[in-house]
């Protein structure tokens, strides 16, 4: 089956009825670009494929569009699986509920690629990631991969990471109170905020992470030296995973507007993984 015939089997991207919420359509806009402009023409490789699955709301409409391309080619008897690899509990249960296959991170280190959110993205695509407290192993998966592809909405873009949102730092429990010190000790200077993310109305007491670990949020402000800035926080003993995601192989990012157009940004990947 070719890809421009299974292209023509998927609901036309043009054509999709418009979700309640404009946003909503932004995000599945900018997933579906993104899977049918990178995953598809992987399928012309006839092997199996390592696709892997981030976390947020944007990555639903990706696990969504993987398991519409994957229902057209069971009906033409592909003997090719997508294996999909979660980042997360609720990227799993996504991958469950689109009928994808589940694979794992030690089963399958070779990711062919990966789609996955942002909480801000910069021009060159370092990014900001971490919203939903799965950074660490959003960061192991998007390491693992080939091709790194990041999908938002329009609200994602700004010109530096830190303008907005702040970095999720991912902690072990017992050294939230050393960590904090140390991030006052060596960045009190330009610290906006420091504080152990919390449950709120659905849990009390501190978001315990899917490592069952602590998430710490610190505001640096505008961040301009990404990869220095993670250097040096990795250091602090108890910091397992910073949401500082230098760009290292993200190729392109696609962000949905509510008018119905997707501004992509693609770039030259700064470092080539040999795997
Ligand atoms: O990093 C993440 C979760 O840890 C998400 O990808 C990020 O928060 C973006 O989420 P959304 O697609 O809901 O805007």
């Amino acid at each position: 089956m070719s890809i421009e015939l299974i292209k023509s089997c998927l609901n036309h991207i043009e054509n999709l009825p418009k979700l309640a919420d404009p946003l909503e359509s932004s995000k599945r806009l900018a997933s579906y670009t993104a899977v049918d402009t990178h995953f598809l023409p992987l399928l012309s490789k006839q092997r199996d494929l390592v696709v892997g699955v981030g976390s947020g709301t944007t990555v639903v409409y990706v696990a969504e569009r993987l398991g519409e391309i994957k229902a057209k080619i069971n009906r033409s008897l592909s003997q090719y699986e997508i294996i999909c690899i979660p980042t997360g509990f609720q990227s799993k249960q996504l991958i469950l509920d689109n009928n994808l296959r589940l694979g794992n991170i030690e089963e399958y280190p070779k990711i062919d690629i990966v789609f996955d959110g942002a909480d801000e993205s910069d021009p060159k695509l370092n990014l900001i990631k971490g919203g939903g407290a799965c950074l660490f192993q959003e960061k192991l998966i998007s390491r693992s991969a080939s091709v790194f592809i990041v999908v938002a909405d329009y609200r994602k873009q700004v010109e530096n990471i830190g303008s907005k949102w702040s970095v999720p730092i991912e902690v072990v429990p017992s050294s939230y109170v050393y960590v904090t010190n140390q991030l006052k000790i060596k960045f009190g200077h330009i610290l906006q905020k420091c504080s152990v993310r919390q449950g709120g109305k659905a849990k009390a007491g501190p978001v315990v992470t899917d490592n069952g670990n602590f998430i710490i949020d610190v505001n640096f402000g505008k961040i301009t030296k990404p990869t220095e800035l993670h250097e040096e926080l990795i250091k602090i003993v108890g910091i397992v995973e910073t949401g500082i995601f230098p760009n290292v192989n993200c190729e392109a990012a696609y962000f949905g507007h509510s008018d119905g157009t997707v501004v992509s940004i693609k770039i030259e990947p700064t470092a080539v993984f040999s795997q």
